[in-house]
């Protein structure tokens, strides 16, 4: 008799991503993926679209009787009446809400924000977006029946529905809408009121997190479907975080993440409150500029990833004086949503390409080190630090990221952790079809390889140079 399978869907920034992997011992079987549009705002009927080129790639879901999605957190999925998309999604990158968020924060202060939410709104959250919308797009506004995030979109179209009542979401995600309490596990239909100016919208039911939502027969599959997550907390899932352990995560975004058992609420807003998929808490920094500002000085440079890590390894640490203030879309941590970035230190020994190379990777680490800064304020003890995500299979990174932010690193064996874990979620889901209580399997095989560490010599002036470029910066007209 075959084992049964399971599968995990990502649908992230950048593309869409699937792994099949066994229910019972987490081994990997197959995966596929594809691509979505180099854009901050994207009609969501394409991420379907992708999703059906990304199951195909995989081979099929034969076999698999259970799925879960992941997704990119944040995005506003605006739907009306009759399920249609009343505008392309604005995604968490896009920056444009950048002035309602100040005035969000400013109207009923960052402590309430924070308290409440657990997270002070910046461009990035969900309810910024709909107070922009509401200005600039009244009569779209006026159409949106239902609000939902990019997982919960995917997640509805997976099981064949076509009515908004039937949307669900999970706490992991709706934690990063700016209108849901963690702690209490309910909407805030005040907040969304004073963010919309209206609250009679359909919102996704929250589902338990080892709850089935419904079948997947949108892909017509024989299988149950769990109710997902935000990527990050996906990422928390597959790699079992432990106290102390912090994941670092280099995709579009660039994020620190870790696990604790009570809610986080910084008024600096500098650290979000999350919820994670399983009970607990996800405090969290994201930057927007991570792995696309490789992707900007490789293709400025005209060359490869292997041949981009080359040269950035061929200069010293400090990259010759050179630093790259990375704020390519504006910036998000720090809060500088109009912000447009810098090169600093230009001499004629800096001025190379491999000091360019090199002060790209540090400036993306730069950035995880505020978050970093950021978590242990807030009075985490950091017992390890995991690297994943796309750009985490560059060696230039691996080397540059322990040498800046001082500290050994763990490096997960190459794979899409954000898909493996809602793949891990919907492991549990059907475990609990059969014991209410089930804990989530343990999955030994998951990561596959035995995961490295990556050293190397702690250069702390990197950081000292970095701090001092920073604040020198442009603000384009918002
Ligand atoms: N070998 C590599 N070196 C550096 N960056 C890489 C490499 N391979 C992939 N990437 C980066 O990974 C990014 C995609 O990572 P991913 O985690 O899938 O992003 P997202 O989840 O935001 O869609 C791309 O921007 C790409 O630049
Ligand atoms: O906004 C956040 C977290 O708050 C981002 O982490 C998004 O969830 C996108 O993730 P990637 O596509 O970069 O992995």
């Amino acid at each position: 008799m075959t084992a049964p399978l399971v599968a995990g869907i990502d649908t992230s920034t950048q593309s869409v991503k699937v792994v099949v992997r066994d229910a019972e011992t987490g081994a990997f079987v197959r995966s596929g993926s594809a691509s979505h549009p180099n854009a901050t705002q994207v009609d969501p009927r394409v991420w379907w679209e992708a999703l059906q080129v990304a199951v195909e790639r995989a081979g099929g879901l034969d076999g698999v009787v259970a799925v879960s999605v992941g997704g990119q957190q944040h995005g506003m999925v605006t739907l009306d009446a009759d399920g249609e998309p009343v505008r392309p999604a604005m995604l968490w990158n896009d920056n444009s809400s950048g002035r309602q968020a100040r005035e969000l924060v400013a109207e009923l202060g960052a402590e309430r924000w924070a308290s409440e939410t657990g997270t002070v709104p910046v461009a990035s959250i969900t309810a910024t977006k709909l107070r922009w919308l509401a200005e600039h797009e009244p009569e779209n506004a006026a159409r949106v029946a239902a609000v939902c995030l990019p997982h919960d979109y995917l997640t509805w179209r997976l099981r064949g529905s076509t009515d908004i009542a039937e949307l669900t979401t999970d706490r992991s995600d709706a934690s990063g809408t700016g209108y849901f309490s963690g702690r209490t596990g309910e909407y805030l239909p005040d907040l969304l009121g004073h963010a919309f100016g209206r609250s009679d919208l359909v919102l996704p039911r929250v589902a338990d997190i080892r709850e089935s939502v419904g079948r997947a027969a949108g892909l017509g599959i024989d299988a149950i479907v769990g109710p997902g997550t935000g990527d990050n907390a996906g990422a928390a899932l597959a790699l079992g975080l432990g106290p102390g352990d912090v994941l670092l995560s280099v995709g579009t975004s660039g994020v620190v993440s870790a696990i604790v058992t009570q809610q986080p609420a910084d008024p600096t807003g500098l650290v979000a409150g999350f919820s994670d998929a399983t009970g607990n808490y996800l405090p969290l920094v994201a930057t927007v500029n991570c792995a696309q500002v490789l992707d900007a000085t490789r293709e400025l440079l005209g060359v490869d990833y292997d041949e981009l890590a080359r040269l950035a390894l061929a200069a010293p640490a400090g990259s010759n004086g050179l630093s790259f203030v990375p704020y390519l879309h504006g910036e998000r941590t720090p809060n500088l949503p109009d912000a447009a970035g810098a090169i600093h230190g230009v001499t004629h020994a800096s001025y190379t390409r491999e000091s360019l190379a090199r002060a790209a990777f540090e400036a993306i680490v730069c950035g995880l080190g505020v978050g970093l800064d950021a978590v242990r304020v807030l009075g985490l003890e950091v017992a390890s630090l995991r690297l994943v995500g796309g750009a985490a299979k560059s060696p230039a990174l691996r080397e540059v990221a322990p040498s800046v932010l001082g500290h050994d690193i763990v490096l997960p064996a190459p794979g899409e952790y954000v898909a493996d874990g809602v793949a891990r979620q919907a492991a549990w889901v059907l475990a609990a079809q059969t014991d209410a209580a089930a804990d989530l399997p343990a999955w030994p095989e998951l990561g596959g390889a035995p995961v490295e560490v990556a050293t190397a010599p702690s250069a702390p002036h990197v950081r000292e140079q970095y701090a001092l470029a920073a604040p020198l910066h442009l603000t384009r007209e918002g």
